[in-house]
């Protein structure tokens, strides 16, 4: 059996060559995705909005490895044109891209019925207009003659996505997107998968909800009783781009320790305002509406 083991020579030159594009690949999740796959050996271009964050994250991980492994781009994802040039700058810098993570996005809470028009936008915009640019461009300008592995990271949203409808929406989007490409760029060589991360910590993402340990006060509403850490969503990241996962294309994995199955992150108040039922209810039975 102990054939079957990768071990740590083959782990460590398990991507040696390969060359990934991930979003957002400065911060947070995609951080530790760009983290791993250059200790796997990868070469990786990062790109987001905020060129010096970027800059900075690349020149920590060259010194610390030694290596000219990482490479920044600013990008929009939201810009087509900013989309096409990343993939155009990557192909001419490094001769091919072998996988995509299409993890920048994000959103704001709010009660569906305050989203604003633009707000609505910003959020379908990013995270499934802007997925979409790079995934026809990334197709266009490599994948589509050579093949590739690509990763789409979405979010939770098995029981939709209360409090933040704009992102269930355009999640949703991008699942539905990814089981399309996974059949019709089939016979292209390329592999398409999502992973849909529950509340992972980091401080970026915490920051952009305004408030330090609202990530934790969720704790009760996950079975595994803690949050997620970024290595946990890059090592399955990782393993979906490998050849590890040939056969696997066209599905999500859920890396939220069960909470998909168990409480949503929204709480409905009491109310009595539903059709009132056909068994009869006293008044010890029928909840108080604060509405
Ligand atoms: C219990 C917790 C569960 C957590 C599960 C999920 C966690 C995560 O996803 S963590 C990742 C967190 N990181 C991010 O979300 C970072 C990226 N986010 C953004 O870039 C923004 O949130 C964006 C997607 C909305 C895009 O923003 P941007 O392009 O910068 O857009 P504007 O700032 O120009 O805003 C346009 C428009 O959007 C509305 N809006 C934006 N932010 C808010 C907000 N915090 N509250 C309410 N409305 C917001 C607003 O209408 C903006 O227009 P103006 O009012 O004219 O500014
Ligand atoms: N942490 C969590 O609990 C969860 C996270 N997710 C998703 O995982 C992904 C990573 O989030 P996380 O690492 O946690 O949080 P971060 O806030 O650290 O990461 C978001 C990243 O997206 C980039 N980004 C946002 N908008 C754009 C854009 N228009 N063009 C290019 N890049 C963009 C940001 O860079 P910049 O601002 O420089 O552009 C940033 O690096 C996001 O899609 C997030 O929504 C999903 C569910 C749960």
């Amino acid at each position: 059996m102990a054939a079957f083991k990768l071990n740590s020579v083959l782990r460590r030159q398990l991507f040696v060559g390969r060359v990934a594009i991930v979003t957002g690949g400065a911060t947070g999740i995609g951080g530790m995705i760009t983290n791993e796959l250059v200790t796997l050996g990868c070469r990786v271009v990062i790109a987001a909005r905020n060129e010096d964050r970027l800059k900075e994250f690349a020149t920590t991980v060259n010194k610390n490895t030694g290596h000219d492994l990482v490479y920044p781009i600013r990008c929009n994802i939201r810009k087509e044109e900013e989309v096409s040039e990343l993939m155009s700058k990557t192909v001419k810098q490094f001769g091919k891209i072998d996988y995509l993570v299409n993890n920048g996005g994000g959103q704001f809470a709010s009660q569906t019925e305050d989203i604003s028009a633009k707000g609505w936008h910003a959020v379908v915009e990013t995270n499934l207009t802007g997925t979409f640019y790079c995934l026809k461009h990334v197709y266009d300008k490599y994948m589509k003659k050579h093949g590739g592995s690509i990763v789409n990271i979405i979010a939770d949203i098995y029981k939709g996505f209360p409090g933040m409808a704009h992102t269930g929406a355009a999640r949703a989007g991008v699942e539905n997107l990814c089981k399309t490409l996974a059949v019709e760029w089939a016979k292209n060589g390329v592999r398409i998968n999502c992973v849909a991360p529950g509340i992972i910590y980091s401080e970026t993402a915490e920051a952009n909800y305004g408030q330090k340990g609202m990530f934790e006060s969720q704790l009760y509403r996950i079975p595994a009783w803690r949050l997620g850490d970024t290595s946990e969503v890059s090592s399955v990241v990782c393993f979906l781009l490998s050849p590890g996962a040939s056969y696997v294309s066209g599905n999500t994995v859920y890396i939220d320790g069960a909470q998909h199955l168990y409480k949503s992150t929204y709480e409905v108040e009491q109310h009595s305002n539903y059709p009132p039922p056909n068994y009869p209810t006293t008044e010890a039975t029928t909840p108080k509406s604060k509405l």
